[in-house]
């Protein structure tokens, strides 16, 4: 039998040819890095529309041989595979540059020029646009409204992706939500969230939905703790001046996080189609109080192992307290997921690069079985895609003990030949063929907002003294507060005596 899922593969529209895809901010960082390597890892599975192109703008003046240099510098190709190069020289062909400001018509009027010259080739008088903002927030409105009025085609598609930070807080981004509504209907407008664009991410509505035994224990009689855990290893390094603005929670906890949280926990979907998905994720989302000051722990990295701490990096400003580790515990109040505390954490500079979900199950009642380690359900996100199930087994041999032991589907080894998407070229397929399933629509980005509002607010100051934030030691698991403040919401560590076998993922 297939196991495909038909209604999350056909319901949206296909690609259409005659397309452009502008990338705005072309000369930066973002695009440089995710942007393009994702349109070429598109391109080079010939995941684009037929004939597409794909042009950069941006306010630095570089002629073609520069602008080429940049846009496929962060191209992988470690073996010189010449087939790849090849690509690489074709993806070329399609890319073209335009220079000019972010906030002036006439600028905007000479990039439609430019489009409107390549779309005078096409065969049909169909064009479409797909307009990638790779920008600061500073100038998503002037942008968006400048492309509403010069570069908006009238004879087929129109669409924008817009990167987070989505305002700052409630109210912000309110604001910025109807700046750009003036100009982008919410069908044209696509909000993203790199996360949501996971292989493993994406997993979790399968998982869950698909699978009896799973679904049936997923509530408040059988789990007693949730963990969703970001780790970084390594501290801002250079990045601080924007960090600084934004802070952890900011940053990751209430864009990436609770978009898992939210399909961890949302009820079944009637359908796969984005709005029905949208809706059960704003549903559970509005069911979570603020998140208050006593559920809310912070910390700062200072130096230690060789490694600056985050107040050494020069462009943090002196005696900032930023927090660059924050665990935050969050409550739904439904009938499914009452008491059940959700821990989201996630910090910079810590001991090792990991992103996972970890469902703790309650103990199995006592009796016949005494302080056995509980059933956890991990889903590792990255790196190393993996889905596990810490059980108990008999050991083996002439014992009656049990012993924790793991269920384990790690994908490099299960799935070997299956080449797992990047995020963000399976979020811009998406946007091609109009799926919104996989992007923030405006309601859940308020309710997301107003769940972190009070407790940024604080952390600011605007209520009385900003708290310090703890330290911790570049390199370590977090602050030493950690351990406790998990500890209070019923989570138990396992045995520390358990040792999974396999220690080098990298060989599988
Ligand atoms: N397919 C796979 O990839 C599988 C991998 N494994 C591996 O087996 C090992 C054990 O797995 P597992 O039990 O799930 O994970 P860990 O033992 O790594 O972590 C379990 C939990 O304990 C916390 N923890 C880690 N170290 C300490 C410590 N020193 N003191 C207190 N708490 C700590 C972790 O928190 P925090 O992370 O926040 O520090 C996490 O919440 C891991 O290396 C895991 O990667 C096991 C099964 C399958
Ligand atoms: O949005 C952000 O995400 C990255 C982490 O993304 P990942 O795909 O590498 O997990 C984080 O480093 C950055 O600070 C944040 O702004």
């Amino acid at each position: 039998m297939s196991g495909s899922i038909p209604s999350m593969e056909s319901s949206h529209d296909a690609l259409k040819d005659n397309t452009i895809i502008v990338v705005l901010g072309a000369s930066g960082d973002l695009a440089k890095k995710k942007t393009f390597p994702a349109l070429f890892g598109l391109f080079r599975q010939g995941f684009l529309p037929r004939d597409v192109k794909i042009v950069g703008y941006a306010r630095t003046k570089m002629d073609k041989a520069e602008y080429h240099k940049r846009a496929t510098s962060y191209l992988k190709n470690p073996n010189d595979d010449p087939e790849i190069t090849q690509a690489v020289e074709k993806f070329k062909s399609i890319s073209t540059y335009v220079s000019g400001s972010y906030d002036e018509g006439e600028a905007f009027a000479a990039l439609n020029a430019h489009l409107e010259e390549i779309e005078s080739h096409y065969a049909s008088k169909e064009a479409n646009r797909l307009f990638y903002f790779a920008l600061p927030p500073s100038v998503f409105v002037p942008v968006a409204k400048n492309l509403r009025e010069q570069c908006y085609v009238t004879t087929g598609i129109n669409r924008v992706i817009v990167e987070k930070p989505f305002g700052k807080d409630t109210a912000s981004a309110a604001e910025l939500l109807k700046s750009l509504k003036e100009y982008w209907t919410e069908d044209e407008t696509f909000r993203i969230d790199h996360y949501l664009g996971k292989e493993m991410v994406k997993n979790l509505l399968v998982l869950r939905f698909a699978n009896i035994a799973l679904g049936a224990a997923w509530d408040k009689n059988y789990i007693s703790n949730v963990q969703i855990t970001f780790k970084e290893p390594f501290g801002t390094e250079g990045r601080g001046g924007y960090f600084d603005e934004f802070g952890m929670i900011r940053d990751v906890l209430q864009n990436h996080l609770l978009q898992v949280l939210s399909i961890l926990t949302m009820e079944r979907p009637v359908s796969f189609s984005a709005e029905d998905i949208r809706d059960e994720k704003v549903k559970v989302l509005r069911a979570i109080p603020p998140v208050a000051k006593e559920d809310t722990l912070l910390g700062q990295y200072v130096a230690a192992n060789g490694k600056p701490g985050y107040l050494d990096d020069d462009t943090v400003p002196p005696g900032s307290v930023c927090p660059t580790f924050a665990a935050t515990t969050l409550w739904i109040h439904n009938p499914r997921w009452e008491g059940v505390p959700f821990i989201l954490k996630a910090g910079k500079a810590l001991n090792e690069a990991k992103v996972e979900v970890r469902i703790q199950f309650k103990d199995v009642t006592q009796g016949i079985f005494k302080d056995i380690a509980r059933n956890e359900l991990v889903i590792r996100i990255q790196p190393s895609e993996a889905v596990y199930m810490k059980i108990n087994a008999k050991t083996p041999g002439l014992y009656t003990r049990a012993m924790p032991t793991e269920m384990d589907l790690t994908y490099k080894r299960r799935f070997s030949d299956a080449k797992i998407p990047e995020a963000y070229e399976a979020l811009i397929l998406d946007a091609l063929k109009g799926d919104h399933s996989n992007f923030v629509r405006h309601d859940e980005l308020d309710v997301a907002w107003k769940i972190f509002t009070p407790i940024l607010h604080w952390i600011e100051g605007k209520s009385g003294q900003r708290p310090r934030p703890v330290p911790y030691p570049y390199g370590s698991r977090g602050p030493k507060e950690l351990d406790p403040f998990i500890q209070k919401y019923g989570f138990k560590r396992a045995d520390a005596s358990y040792v999974w076998p396999v220690t080098n993922l990298a060989s599988l």
